[in-house]
């Protein structure tokens, strides 16, 4: 048995932390200890994923992203279950030495999209690639971030999973997102022992990915609907699915209302890095 798979599952509300910045487009680090308590006594939410889209985590240097990896680590010690930290990168030195680094700070796991620049041509190319961050960080649990729609990397993740854990064996889940269901439902199909985390990534879709198998949810919402997104999977829980589809309407109507919002805005610079 590896110590990776002796680890906790990750599951429930996991939220893809923003990176607070200053007007400067610095990093703010001073905001990420009350960020941390925010989550945890506001919105009920006690895992986080640093790094990643909403954090900008590919638009950050290797030194930013280190440096935030940490303030976050050291900011959730006793508070949060599970700190998952983003270390894809087009460059598999450079994502090595961000695995290493999230072992070495005490992260629960490491999570990599596919290098989507030069890309892989096929699975095995893809696999080898994450088998490769994944030696560089062989204590600590690994999941698959499959997001297509950004990367362009089509590669079915039903496809990619079926016998990974032979390659790499530190894989212990998936981040998925993605609406393609069928995909996703395969992906919890093929794995009977039901060992993985399934972590759906679109939460206005979330409840469908329930039904489905998903055993917990990664995204952005939840940092500040994590308190509606609970209860939803609570209702669902007690197979009270009536509630939880109501909970789902609202939180769909709050991203719907937020995604117009958003278009209709001119991008202001020097807030983030990809405004
Ligand atoms: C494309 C994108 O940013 N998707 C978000 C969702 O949480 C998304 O913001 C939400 O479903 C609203 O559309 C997450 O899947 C991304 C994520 O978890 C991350 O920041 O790594």
């Amino acid at each position: 048995m590896t110590m990776a798979s002796s680890k906790k599952k990750l599951e429930g509300l996991v939220a893809a932390t923003i990176t607070p910045m200053t007007e400067n487009g610095e990093i703010n680090f001073s905001v990420i200890g009350q960020y941390v308590d925010y989550l945890v006594e506001e919105q009920g939410v006690k895992s986080i994923f640093v790094n990643g889209t909403t954090g900008e985590g590919l638009s950050l240097s290797i030194s930013e992203r280190r440096q935030v990896a940490e303030e976050w680590v050291t900011k959730g010690r006793n508070k949060l279950d599970q700190v998952v930290i983003h270390v894809g990168a087009l460059s598999l030195k450079e994502s090595q030495e961000l695995a290493k680094h999230a072992a070495e700070i005490g992260a629960d796991g490491i999570a990599v999209i596919a290098p989507f620049f030069l890309k892989p041509w096929n699975k095995d190319v893809l696999i080898n690639f994450l088998k490769e961050v994944a030696a560089a960080a062989p204590a600590l649990p690994f999941y698959y971030y499959h997001i297509p729609a950004l990367t362009g990397i089509k590669i079915r993740a039903e496809e990619l999973l079926d016998g990974i854990q032979d390659k790499i064996p530190t894989f212990q889940g998936l981040k998925f997102s993605d609406t393609d269901l069928l995909d996703f439902g395969q992906c919890v199909d093929q794995n009977q022992q039901r060992q993985f985390a399934f972590l759906f990534g679109v939460d206005e879709q979330l409840l469908s990915a329930l039904v489905m198998g998903a055993t917990g949810a990664v995204g952005s919402t939840y940092n500040y609907l994590g308190k509606k997104a609970n209860q939803m999977l609570e209702a669902f829980e007690q197979k009270d699915f009536s509630s939880a589809l109501n909970y789902q309407f609202c939180i769909q109507r709050f991203i719907n209302f937020v995604v117009k919002l958003a278009k209709g805005c001119k991008a202001e610079p020097a807030k983030g890095r990809d405004t």
